[in-house]
């Protein structure tokens, strides 16, 4: 999962600082343990790329996570009052560096973009891009297509200025050729940020604005993948984009237009099962709130198992972190206590999105520890959001046995995840699956449970929808194999096996490296930029329109891994290193 970011000042002060905060508020989206970071490649990426005097992009991006790379040293350098943000980490093409986004094309006009979700159409996207478009494609990202089909939209209007409608209908024509999940944030050299989300509604994205404390009467304004950002940045009144809906943000305000009528209305439910803050509100709705209700449905379920089986329960007890609101609610319904039997290490973030399973599995025991005072000779009912790969329900059930339990139940506040997802959240292979191809009982007896208990769909749907009745639809297409876009075909399923499975994400690792990139004569983990030597002019135009595009010295360490794809092997390459002129 992704998490994207833009803030538009009515002032010229420098955003990049504001941005970084925003960033670490989204962290969450593409969190992975410091042990990983050291130890072995780097998923996990970040950057921001603000737009300064004269419609210059300044950049900072790379592996690593936010607080680690955007550094005050390097935010220093991010110049302007209007910018984009990303925290990643990859569900298409591979970790390396030159994936980093936010992503930059020079023409037309100079475009800066973000990307959270996955699209599901890209070999017939590169196809026409290469053959009609004519547009080179240097890395295996999906991101990095979108961005092209934008700007090739953008260049159909042959336009020394464009205006807001030529904006709306570029992103139209992108909507009408792509398939899968996107909302996207993306801003235009010297005119200002724009964003859009896809037909279906699959990925969360809103926006807010706030009272500028320099410039009198006027409004700052940003847009994110979380409401967590425009709370914790004293930004209101979050407004989400709609499902088909684009919002176009200058310094003279704000437009929101419908581009294509939205399809459905179809969140991802599996935001508010693990993956959103719980402080964040999606769509309307409470994420905390949401996972109550889960823990409400679950303790009905669990009362109704457990007494059938005859089993008195002693103790709940949460898998930290995400389960705990959801867990205590369960506990109190069920008049049963409820206890940290886990104490988890802070400093190791979120074990799910490591690469490789071996890894995985290590970190759970790094990560958690089990207190033996609360499950010696206790029967514990511990309570996990969900069940993926099993690797957690694994190795904390061996350690509550260890810990002296009498017997371990296990609850999942999901139902059974049994398929891959295709909208950006990386559990591409059906294989991983500990559910896939498994009864409940057979994956009681994998994770070594007593007995394990599910959440049944309609419940978890109903928990979430309960919340905003408004929102109706979810895609739960994890549970169910039915996938909201359509499209999404057996053999698309086992094709992007082939290119994401563990074992395979493994090898791409390797070829995968960042690349290093010196600048200004010093090694640096990021692909930093800095681009103009001297404070120029008004960094936004006044709104409206573009003139001619900005002006940009330099683009930095491109190399590529490869998709398979047959019509691009582009080449590893370099373009321009090292400062324009500071
Ligand atoms: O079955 P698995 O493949 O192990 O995946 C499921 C687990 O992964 C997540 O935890 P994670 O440690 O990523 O994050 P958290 O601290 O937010 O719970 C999730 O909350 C489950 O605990
Ligand atoms: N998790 C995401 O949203 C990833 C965005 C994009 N598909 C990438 O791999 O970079
Ligand atoms: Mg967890």
């Amino acid at each position: 999962m992704c998490g994207i970011l833009a803030i538009l000042l009515a002032s010229t002060n420098n955003v990049a600082p504001e941005l970084a905060e925003g960033l670490q508020l989204l962290q969450h989206r593409a969190d992975e343990i410091a042990v990983v970071r050291f130890a072995e490649d780097s998923q996990d990426a970040c950057g921001i790329v603000t737009c300064g005097p004269k419609g210059r992009f300044y950049q900072c991006k790379g592996n690593g996570m936010v607080r680690d790379l955007l550094d005050a040293k390097s935010l220093a350098q991010l110049v302007g009052g209007m910018g984009v943000g990303h925290a990643r980490y990859p569900t298409a093409g591979s970790s390396a560096q030159s994936e980093a986004q936010p992503f930059y094309v020079n023409s037309p006009y100079g475009i800066v973009f973000a990307h959270n979700g996955n699209l599901t159409n890209t070999d017939h996207l590169r196809y026409y891009l290469d053959h009609y478009a004519h547009r080179h494609i240097n890395t295996s990202s999906d991101s990095e297509l979108l961005l092209n089909l934008l700007a090739d939209a953008l260049q159909k209007t042959g336009k020394f200025r464009i205006d807001e409608d030529d904006i709306f209908r570029a992103v139209r024509e992108v909507m009408q050729t792509t398939s899968g999940a996107y909302a996207c944030s993306a801003m235009i050299a010297g005119y200002g940020i724009f964003g859009f989300r896809d037909p279906n509604g699959i990925r969360p994205m809103g926006w807010a604005r706030r009272r500028s404390e320099t410039v009198e009467g006027g409004w700052d304004y940003m847009m994110a993948s979380e409401s967590v950002v425009c709370d914790a940045l004293g930004f209101q009144d979050w407004v989400d984009v709609k499902p088909g809906e684009a919002i176009i943000i200058t310094r003279d305000g704000l437009t929101a237009r419908e581009v294509v009528p939205a399809r459905t209305f179809a969140p991802d439910i599996f935001e508010h099962v693990y993956f959103a803050r719980p402080d964040s509100v999606l769509d309307g709705i409470s994420v905390y709130r949401s996972r109550m209700a889960m823990g409400d449905a679950l303790a009905v379920q669990a009362r109704n198992k457990l007494e059938a089986e005859g089993i008195k329960v002693d103790v709940v007890i949460p898998v930290p972190d995400t389960s705990r609101v959801a867990a205590l609610q369960l506990a109190q319904n069920l008049g049963v206590p409820y206890r940290e039997g886990f104490v988890k290490n802070r400093y190791v973030g979120r074990t799910f999105i490591m690469p490789g399973q071996e890894l995985r599995r290590k970190n759970v025991r790094r990560k958690l520890n089990a207190m033996a005072l609360e499950f010696n000779e206790k029967v514990v009912l511990i309570v996990d959001d969900s069940i993926v790969r099993g690797t957690t329900s694994k190795e904390i059930i061996q350690m509550a046995r260890d810990a002296g339990a009498k017997k371990v139940i296990m609850a999942s506040c999901a139902p059974p995840i049994r398929y891959p997802n295709v909208y950006g959240i990386d559990m591409p292979s059906r294989k991983e699956l500990v559910a896939h191809g498994r009864t409940i009982e057979e994956v009681s007896a994998y994770i070594g449970a007593d007995l394990t208990i599910f959440q049944t769909l309609e419940d978890l749907v109903q928990a979430c929808s309960s919340i905003n009745p408004k929102i109706e639809q979810f895609d739960c297409s994890v549970f169910t194999g039915e996938y909201v876009t359509g499209g999404v075909s057996e053999e698309y399923l086992s094709h992007i096996e082939g290119l994401r499975a563990d074992n395979v994400k493994a090898k791409a690792g390797a070829r995968g490296a960042p690349a290093m990139v010196t600048v200004n004569g010093k090694s640096t983990k990021a692909d930093n930029v800095m681009l103009a030597s001297e404070p120029l002019n008004d960094d936004v135009s006044g709104g409206g329109e573009v003139a001619g595009g900005g002006d940009i010295s330099q683009v930095v360490g491109l190399s590529n891994e490869g998709e398979g794809g047959a019509h691009h092997e582009p080449p590893s390459m370099v373009i321009g290193l090292g400062n324009s002129s500071s």
